[in-house]
């Protein structure tokens, strides 16, 4: 019998202890790019600290679930890092906020291999990368299903709220809505490949630029996260108004083609699918920002008529139903 260490099984994944995993997180995260002006202290003490802002401050959390917002088996782990940090960057555009620095708080199942754990923390630099602003911090933990809990903070001179849409302002989007549902329903089928819906669903952005151009001109704004009729309701709900949206200003070539593939209603999809991450303004003129395409408008609210009406191209107008995306019906 040897007295040597005991070999390592060659035929099982890697799974690295908590403080080494946490060393190679810091390396992914960290290398190729000199710490941000705004970091005082990254990753490895007790917290990280930021410099002062001369400006409000805007802090959001959301968490990506296994079998809830992504399915591993269907999605990379790359993807899903990246995708749980775009998603919560989102809410950041949405508030008009630039990105100052995130946190991510992952739970691990036992079985996560050190290469999984790797494609997943270079999803969430790739993101970084994307949006401008590091990953500073967060926390390990074993649990019975991965997860991705995502804390991002960011500034602004004046928070772009849900609650300052007027009537006869205008309602415009920044991004697709209905590809990353068309997305998500492909992945699930296994069968054809439509690259912009899957990668819709896989890569979305968050739309940072966009948030930063409409803060000055929108009266209004929200990100689509459970579906633009649902995230629309709450907008003009928080206004007190109604809106109508352009049935045709909502269709793509390329929604169309998705939607075929999956058996769907392109205009269906564009209203109740959920997390593109395209962000609402509501403004006088605000179809003019770049990047926006005018989608609607905002009206008076009036007791007894639906909030939200879909016009068509010949003219008419329908009430919209259905519902997005609700994790509790
Ligand atoms: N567990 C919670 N504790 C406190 N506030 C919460 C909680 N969950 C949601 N909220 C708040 O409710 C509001 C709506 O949340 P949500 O619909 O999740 O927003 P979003 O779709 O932009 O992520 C937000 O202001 C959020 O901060
Ligand atoms: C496996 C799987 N099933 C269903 C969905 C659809 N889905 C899950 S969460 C969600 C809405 C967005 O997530 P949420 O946590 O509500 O984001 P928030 O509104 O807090 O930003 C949708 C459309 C999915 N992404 N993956
Ligand atoms: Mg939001």
């Amino acid at each position: 019998m040897s007295d040597g260490p005991p070999e390592r099984d060659t035929s099982a994944p890697r799974t690295s202890s908590e403080f080494a995993r946490i060393d190679v997180i810091r390396r992914l995260l960290t290398e190729g790019s000199p710490l941000a002006a705004q970091v005082l202290l990254g990753i490895g003490d007790d917290a990280a600290a930021l410099a002062p802002v001369d400006e409000p401050l805007v802090w959001t959390v959301d968490c990506a679930v296994d079998g809830v917002h992504f399915r591993h088996d269907l999605m990379s782990f790359e993807d899903a890092g990246y995708r749980a940090t775009m998603a919560a960057a989102s809410d950041l555009a949405a508030m008009g906020a630039r990105p100052l620095g995130l946190l991510a708080s992952l739970i691990l199942p036992r079985g996560l291999s050190d290469a999984d754990l790797e494609a997943l923390v270079r999803g969430q630099r790739a993101a970084c990368d994307t949006i401008g602003a590091p990953l500073i911090g967060g926390n390990l933990a074993r649990g019975r299903e991965l997860s991705i809990t995502t804390t991002a903070l960011g500034a602004t001179p004046r928070p772009l709220r849900r609650d300052g849409a007027r009537p006869g302002d205008e309602l415009a989007l920044a991004g697709p809505v209905g590809l990353a549902a068309a997305g998500l329903r492909l992945a699930q089928q296994g069968g054809p490949v439509h690259a912009e819906a899957l990668a819709a669903f896989r890569r979305p952005l968050a739309r940072i630029e966009a948030g930063l151009s409409a803060r000055e001109g929108a009266h209004a704004g929200i990100d689509i996260s459970d579906g633009l009729a649902s995230d629309l309701g709450h907008l003009i709900r928080a206004s007190g108004i109604r809106a109508e949206l352009d049935a045709a200003a909502l269709l793509t070539d390329s929604l169309r083609e998705a939607a075929t593939l999956v058996g769907a209603d392109p205009l269906d999809l564009a209203l109740h699918g959920g997390e593109d991450y395209a962000l609402l303004v509501a403004g006088p003129s605000v179809g003019a920002l770049p990047g926006f395409t005018r989608i609607g408008r905002c009206m008076a609210g009036t007791p007894g008529t639906p909030e939200i009406l879909l016009a068509s191209a010949d003219g008419r107008a329908t009430a919209v139903t259905g519902r997005g995306f609700d994790h509790f019906t």
